[in-house]
């Protein structure tokens, strides 16, 4: 971290994807405001989850990186937390179990509310207005008043990150994610179908393995990991006059921490070496991550990991590849073989949401998932070639049963996107897709470490 960097740096770089807020005056009191606030999260939490993400690193643990494309103030509920909570927790024992491997869990939760759009505008029946860009920025609703970007939407989108990650909190640690309640973390409407069958039978061997473990003296009382789990949250920081506001000097370490979240990455559309959130990014002491989408090339990728990881600290920088099934396994080992070569050690995380979006034919935005997974394959399939670790996997998704994605076991059409398509900006994973695609990349994350495994014990 250089001396001379300081939060409002980044002001003097050029920025993308910034709203343009009309009351420059108005904006700059939202920002003292949050600026007064108290951090979303102490920096010896982002520490302990960059220690975590070092294991991910070296190979020992795998990343499962979830939530929606976009909170929303409309859908700020306790039941669409725990909804949501609950299949992270639920794909999270699918990944421990069956691939005998820690999970590091971590939330797109309590902040995720900015987005970059592909155009600036929206024009519909002739009207254009301002693109949406998140619900901290303006309204979905296609009016101008709507769109117009409004400071005290990041003072809202602040207290609903605080009340969001105060019941995760709770969640985590009060009893909810004890494992005991493994079979109680199933929604109703998936106990009958074949995903909710076969969560319910690992649930039973997990259940036998807690009263085998109890039997002979280990209760939950001295195994705190039973009782409780670490849940982590991350947004993509693109607002950077909110981060801003909320980056703080550690009194422990003296080191800046962005304390809106443990982890915050940087956009594919944003993550320019000469830009303002590169500057901010290598400023922040958190544990990071930059998304990469087909156009990187290997040169540079490695002037960005110089910027962002100058240290090679493992666990420091996640690169969240999203190229596309079909692209990754062109794309990704040239990326992969150039920063093995070159010694540096990041976490490699895959995104197969969004390299994969199309519209259907009735005109929704969706991910086919059989595209998603055919991403996630080739994504092992390419760091199994290279030598390398296919450290984790990052998903839109929710606890709910909409009809955003087409395809997995329910085998959604287009015809069926109508019914419940409410998501504010990218198409999610309902619940039953988000168990099933677990129950696939435990098998995939088994086979690559019994691979592993294999070549370990064999003479060269
Ligand atoms: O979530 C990611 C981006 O914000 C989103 O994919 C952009 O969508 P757009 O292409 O509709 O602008
Ligand atoms: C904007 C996003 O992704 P990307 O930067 O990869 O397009 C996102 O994760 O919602
Ligand atoms: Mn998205």
């Amino acid at each position: 971290m250089s001396e001379s960097w300081s939060p409002n740096g980044w002001r003097r770089f050029p920025v993308q994807q910034m709203p343009v807020y009309p009351d420059a005056d108005a904006l700059a009191a939202a920002e003292g405001q949050l600026a007064k606030y108290p951090p979303l999260v102490f920096a010896g939490e982002a520490r302990t989850l960059r220690k975590a993400l070092a294991e991910v690193a070296e190979g020992r643990a795998f990343i499962l990186q979830g939530g929606d494309c976009a909170e929303s103030f409309a859908e700020f509920h306790a039941f669409n937390i725990r909804d949501t909570f609950r299949v992270l927790m639920q794909m999270a024992v699918v990944l421990t179990y069956g691939a005998g491997c820690p999970v590091v869990k971590i939330g797109r939760m309590a902040g995720q509310f900015a987005k970059p759009r592909s155009a600036p505008t929206e024009t519909r029946g002739g009207v254009t207005l301002p693109s949406y860009r998140g619900d901290n920025v303006n309204s979905l609703e296609f009016t101008l008043e709507a769109r117009t970007p409004d400071p005290q939407r990041q003072v809202q989108a602040y207290f609903q990150a605080a009340a969001t990650l105060n019941l995760l909190r709770a969640f985590a640690q009060g009893g909810y994610a004890d494992l005991h309640q493994v079979h109680r973390w199933t929604a109703d409407f998936l106990d009958a179908s074949p995903q909710g069958e076969r969560y319910r039978e690992l649930a039973d061997h997990i259940a036998q393995a807690l009263a085998f473990m109890e039997a002979c003296g280990l209760s939950s009382d001295t195994v705190p990991q039973v009782r409780e789990t670490a849940f982590y949250t991350s947004h993509e920081a693109l607002l950077l006059g909110y981060e801003q506001a909320l980056t703080r000097r550690d009194h422990l370490t003296g080191l800046w921490y962005d304390c809106s979240a443990h982890f915050v990455w940087i956009g594919e559309r944003t993550r320019q070496l000469d830009g303002a959130h590169v500057e901010f990014f290598r400023g922040i002491g958190n544990p990071i991550g930059v998304k990469i989408g087909p156009g990187m090339q290997p040169d540079e990728l490695i002037r960005l990991i110089d910027a962002l990881d100058p240290g090679n600290e493992p666990g420091r920088l996640t690169l969240i590849t999203r190229m596309g099934a079909g692209t990754v396994e062109d794309k990704l080992p040239a990326l992969v073989r150039r920063v093995r070569a070159e010694g540096r050690k990041v976490v490699w995380s895959c995104d197969p949401m969004h390299g994969n979006t199309i519209t259907s034919s009735t005109g929704y935005k969706t991910r086919p998932f059989e595209r998603i997974l055919a991403e996630v394959r080739g994504f092992f399939a390419v760091h199994r070639a290279e030598g390398s670790h296919a450290g984790g996997v990052h998903f839109e998704l929710t606890g709910q049963d909409v009809t955003e994605c087409t395809g997995g076991a329910q085998a959604l059409d287009d015809a069926a996107l109508a019914a419940c398509y409410t998501t504010h900006c990218d198409p999610r994973l309902n619940a039953s897709q988000s168990l099933e695609l677990a129950f696939l990349v435990a098998e995939m994350l088994k086979a690559e470490r019994a691979a592993r495994a294999a070549e370990a014990v064999q003479p060269d």
